[in-house]
Parts: C-alpha cells; structure tokens; sequence
C-alpha cells in the first residue's frame, strides 16, 4: 500500500537519465513543465493525488508522465504494463520513496524490506498465512462478529465505520495474539493512530533516517510513540516465548505461527528463525497492513448494500438457503466457507468500486521500457485500484453495483491486473486469503440478523489516505431481519 503525496517531493535522483526524444524509447506523453507549474490548476491539490490521476488518464491515457523536482513518475492505468512493473520485470524495480520512508516505523518488515531481506523473511512468514492455517481463523472471526451482533440494538444509529474498525480490530487480537481486546491491544491501536496521524508528515520528509533524532516536534511525538508501541509489542513477544520455553502448546496466532517458523534453507547454519527484533516489525506490519484495510472493505460494503435493496436481497438469499432460518439458523462454519459464493462476490464487487488499498508504487533501478517507450532508472511509476475499478474501459457502467461481475465466467474475460486489490508478483498481500475469510464471514454473520438503513443525505465522500476511508461518520440505522 502507498500513498502518493503531491506534497512530498521525490528526492534527486543523481542516477536519472535522460530518455532519447522521439521514436522508441520515448517517454510517455505527459505534462510539459515539472508539476508546481501547474499549482493553480483545479487537478493539482496538496493530499489529493486521485484528481491528478484522473487528469492525466483522462488527457493523455493509459500511460502518461509528469515531473516533480526533476524526477519522472509515471501513471499507468493499463494492465498489460502493470503486470509488467509487478511480475514481468519486478526485479527492476524496489518500493517507491513513501513506502520506503515507513522503514523509521515498520523497519525491514515485509511492507518495507527489499530482497534479499524481503524474500528470507516472506519465507519464514508464509506458513504462518498458509491456506489451511487461515481456516482455523474461521471460528474466531465468527466469534468476533457475533460478539458485535449481539451488542447491536433495534433501530439503534451506528457510524459502520467505526464499528467495522472494532470488529477488525477483535479480530486481529484474537488471531495475531490469541487474546481479547486489552489494555495492551487498545494501546497499539492507539499509538499506531497516533503515528498514522503524523503519516504525512513522516514520508514528507527526505532522509527523515537522519532526523529522527533530532527535537522537531512532530518526530518527538512520533519518537515517542513508537517507543511505547515497541514496549507492549515487545513484551506480548517475550510472554510468547516465555509460554513456549515452560513447553505451553502452540497458541495457534499468528504470532506463534512466527515466532516457531524457521527459514528452510539446503545449507543448516542459515536455517535460523527471526530474532525479537525481526518479529516486531512483521507483526507491527502485520497489524498496520491488515486492520485498517479489511475494516474499511466491510464499512463499504454495508454502505453499497444498503443503497442496492435487490442485491442485498439476493445476499439474504444465499445466506439463508445455506446457514437456515428462524430457528434452524446457524453460524457459518468453515464448510460453508466455497459454498458462500455470493458473499464474496458482494465483498470483490465493493473493493473495486472502494479499494481498501487504493494505489502502489514502485522505483526503478534500471532502465525500464514498456511498449514504445523507455522510462529512466530512478523513475516512480503509480497505478491505482481506485481509477482502474471505475474506469468504463475495463468496467462497463463502473459505478453500479453489482456483484455478478465476479462470477467465475466473467472474471475469466477479464484481464487480470484490471482487478488487484492486493496487488500482484512476488509482493502480492500475503494477508489476501485471511481477508476473504474475515469479509466472507463478518459479512455473513452480521447479514444473517441485521440490515442497515444510510442516514446521510448525500452519498459519502471518499479520504485517499493510506487506506480509502470514509471522510466522514457512515451513519447507519440497524434494522432487525
Ligand atoms: C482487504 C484487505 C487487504 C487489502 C486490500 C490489502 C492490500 C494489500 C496490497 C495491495 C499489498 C501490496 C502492496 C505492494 O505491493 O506495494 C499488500 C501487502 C501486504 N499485506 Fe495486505 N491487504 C489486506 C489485508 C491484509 C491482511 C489481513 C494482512 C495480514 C493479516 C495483510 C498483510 C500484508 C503484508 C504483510 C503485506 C506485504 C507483503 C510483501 O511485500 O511480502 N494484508 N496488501
């Protein structure tokens, strides 16, 4: 995930070279001048990077470029050449200058790390997100839902924003440290706002690997509360690893999943585990890439569905052929995970239209070329969920709702970087299983008893943050099934 700052100006790439003018190995069209010459413009807004894409695709195209402060950065928007950045060619290129400043924070987690760092420790993660592990998640996160369902009140007025974010945030508790919502969980949660509050601030700042010790205000803060969230992260580790040397059995969490895997290496001295160290910043990572993401796919979701009666219909369907009415009603368990198919096409269909994750980007190391034109070492390339999912190119009447786009046959007709919600290659969300199975579930667990009535007047506006957010409180009314 990323967050493409108009205010945060590349640093001077010394390594940029010139790209030949005319004929192949021309740049993509573009704007003229570097991007201040256009501040007056209505598409260029300080923290509002979707107007600008939208500029561009609309004047130039699938590919265009513009400059900032001598740097390239290109926009694509075609999916033959994003495959190219993620897959074809992905050894060109490493995270762009945002993602990379979120080191001082999340420090060679998987987010941040490049290889050799990123692949050792992807390695020793994956079994811990492996297919079958996740399914044992399955009951937690129906637990987690049912605790909220039963907590919801007739006609009761809720913010689904905010209640979405309480729900993930239960169910990254209980399974990334097998434990309620305590003290300590609500203390990460708060000291991770705290430093996303400061989020532009940080990546605003070139070299802030060189400042972080100094007394500017704004990183004092942010000095100050990661020190406390490596505190209580640090000490949920050490009672982990206390658990397992007095023989405890394996917990199940993902933290223990972690901290037991080792990287399989051919020669035994590198088949060593992460240090204390390295688990931190995998499970602050952990908990930044896959709270705030899944809560904000669900409240999205309750919002389309309560503007579109005939598809929630057809949920409720579903819901009740498979998990049975009035007293015969069950929870979902993991059986009924393949059978819920409308369920997720209602969460896929949601994330086009409000991708939690709604641009990345990448740097070049090299000189790149995709189709006719040639694109220097140190350029940033950005392509984004949120323009692609609405665009009528690659989805007809892009801003109805509607689920059946995601049957199999018509996922099948469709290129498949028209859609990447978790992106793609070698970095593609390692989480991706776990969030269908939290949105599959919560959705069906929460739709089997409650329906809920939008109280805005007008439709709600969208925040680009580091996530799509919500701008203001999604006010629902909950209405008993
Ligand atoms: C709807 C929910 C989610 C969305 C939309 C989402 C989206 C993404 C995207 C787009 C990336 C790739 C970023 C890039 O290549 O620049 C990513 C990476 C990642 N995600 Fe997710 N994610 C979600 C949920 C989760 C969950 C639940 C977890 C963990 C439990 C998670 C953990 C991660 C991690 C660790 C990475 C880095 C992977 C790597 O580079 O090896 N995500 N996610």
């Amino acid at each position: 995930m990323t967050t493409p700052t108009l205010e945060a100006p590349p640093e001077p790439i010394p390594s940029v070279t010139s790209p030949r003018k005319g004929g192949k190995g021309r740049m993509p069209p573009g704007l003229k001048h570097s991007l201040p010459f256009y501040s007056f413009k209505p598409w260029v807004k300080l923290g509002s990077p979707i107007l600008l894409f939208e500029h561009l695709l609309k004047t130039y195209g699938n590919i265009a470029h513009y400059r900032f402060l001598g740097t390239p950065i290109v926009f694509i928007n075609d999916p033959e050449y994003i495959r190219e950045i993620l897959v074809t060619q992905a050894n060109s290129f490493v995270k762009e200058r945002t993602v990379r400043r979120m080191k001082v924070l999340l420090g060679e987690g998987l987010i941040t790390s490049d290889d050799p760092i990123h692949m050792r420790q992807r390695k020793i993660a994956a079994p811990a997100f492996h297919r079958q592990r996740i399914a044992a998640y399955g009951d937690q996160i129906v637990a987690s839902a049912v605790h909220q369902r039963e907590a919801w009140r007739p006609n009761q007025h809720i913010d689904i924003s905010a209640a979405s974010m309480q729900l993930s945030l239960e169910i990254v508790a209980r399974t990334l440290f097998n434990t309620e919502v305590t003290a300590d969980i609500r203390s990460i949660n708060d000291e991770v706002n705290t430093i996303m509050d400061l989020y532009n601030f940080i990546v605003a700042f070139p070299k802030i690997e060189s400042f972080i010790h100094l007394p500017i205000p704004g990183i004092m803060k942010f000095r100050r509360s990661k020190a406390r969230l490596d505190a209580v992260v640090d000490r949920l580790i050490h009672e982990h690893r206390e658990a397992a040397a007095r023989g405890e059995p394996d917990r199940g969490d993902l933290l223990s999943m972690l901290l037991a895997s080792k990287y399989e290496s051919d020669d035994p001295t590198k088949q060593t585990g992460m240090s204390d160290e390295q688990v931190r910043d995998e499970v602050l990572t952990i908990f930044l890439a896959g709270y705030e993401t899944v809560a904000n796919g669900l409240a999205w979701t309750w919002y389309l569905l309560s503007q579109n009666p005939a598809i929630e219909a057809k949920l409720h369907a579903e819901l009740d052929a498979v998990l049975g009415t009035g007293p015969t009603q069950r929870l979902p368990t993991l059986a009924d995970y393949p059978v819920l198919r409308y369920t997720e096409q209602v969460f896929a269909e949601s994330m086009r239209l409000y991708p939690p994750a709604w641009a990345m980007g990448r740097m070049s190391t090299k000189p790149i070329t995709l189709g006719p034109y040639t694109i220097p070492s140190g350029a940033h390339f950005f392509f984004s969920q949120y323009i692609m999912g609405r665009d009528p190119q690659y989805f007809p009447d892009p801003l109805r709702f509607d689920p059946d786009r995601f049957t199999p046959e018509n996922k099948a007709a469709r290129h498949k970087f028209t859609y990447f919600p978790f992106g793609g290659g070698s970095r593609q969300c390692i989480g991706e299983s776990f969030a269908w199975m939290e949105g599959v579930f919560s959705i069906a667990t929460l739709a089997q008893r409650w329906r809920m009535n939008y109280l805005g007047t007008t439709p709600p506006e969208v925040q680009a943050k580091i996530t799509l957010r919500p701008r203001d409180p999604l006010m629902m009314q909950l209405i008993p099934r």
